[in-house]
């Protein structure tokens, strides 16, 4: 089964919906965005989460100790680095899950993987569009991600992804997971019920193919 990231979620109803869903990991986001959430209110948030859905903060360039601050006190158990942190940057985050994000407009650009695989425990490749650092709500092709699946290190795909090109991507790149923040979204940092249900009724509608 596909591990499912909801990114970009500033409240509890939200939170609590995409968890009994089936959500397996919830993002976040403390950098600059329209989907930003202030700590104290991550921290009332993840207090009454499930213990085994993951809590990922979404940083981009932040100071270290300010990382290691908001983690400890808010109880993020991921931290996903979404701007040019470097190889040394990710290492300094023994006690949380490490994704680094690589924004991807050509094969080429998976290059810049190469200097991570060792230092991080996850790869999310995400669509580059300028001046955009995330949540762009566009696709990349998804064969480029399959180049890199086996690589070493587990895959999560973003951009652009909603219930209606969610099993593509799936079957295209082969990901370890998935993240989706926009494309289940009625506004920037307000999950729309409707969508969320309908990705998840997606997704469990492959998995009874797969065993049937
Ligand atoms: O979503 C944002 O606003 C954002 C801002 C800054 C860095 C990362 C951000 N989100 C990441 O973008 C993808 C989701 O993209 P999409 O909305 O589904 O197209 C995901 O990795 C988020 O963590």
């Amino acid at each position: 089964m596909t591990w499912i990231k909801i990114c970009g979620i500033t409240n509890i109803p939200d939170a609590k919906l995409a968890c009994s869903l089936g959500a397996d990991a919830l993002g976040f986001i403390f950098a600059p965005s329209t989907r930003k959430v202030n700590p104290k209110i991550a921290q009332e948030i993840i207090k009454d989460l499930p213990f085994d859905v993951e809590k990922i903060g979404v940083f981009m360039d932040e100071d270290i100790k300010v990382v290691q601050e908001i983690a400890e006190y808010c109880g993020l158990t991921g931290l996903q680095f979404h701007g040019k942190e470097s190889p040394k940057y990710c290492k300094n985050f023994a006690k949380y899950k490490v994704i680094k994000s690589f924004r991807i407009k050509e094969e080429q650009d998976l290059e810049k993987t190469n200097d991570y695989l060792e230092n991080v425990d996850l790869i999310l490749l995400d669509t580059y569009v300028p001046a955009v650092p995330g949540g762009t709500g566009k696709t990349f092709p998804w064969e480029i991600a399959r180049k890199q699946v086996g690589g070493g290190v587990p895959v999560i795909i973003a951009g652009g992804i909603n219930a209606s090109n969610v099993n593509k991507a799936i079957r295209v790149a082969s990901p370890f997971g998935i993240d989706i923040g926009s494309g289940v979204e009625s506004e920037p940092g307000k999950k729309d019920k409707e969508k969320l249900s309908k990705l998840f009724k997606t997704l469990n509608s492959k998995e009874e193919m797969r065993y049937e």
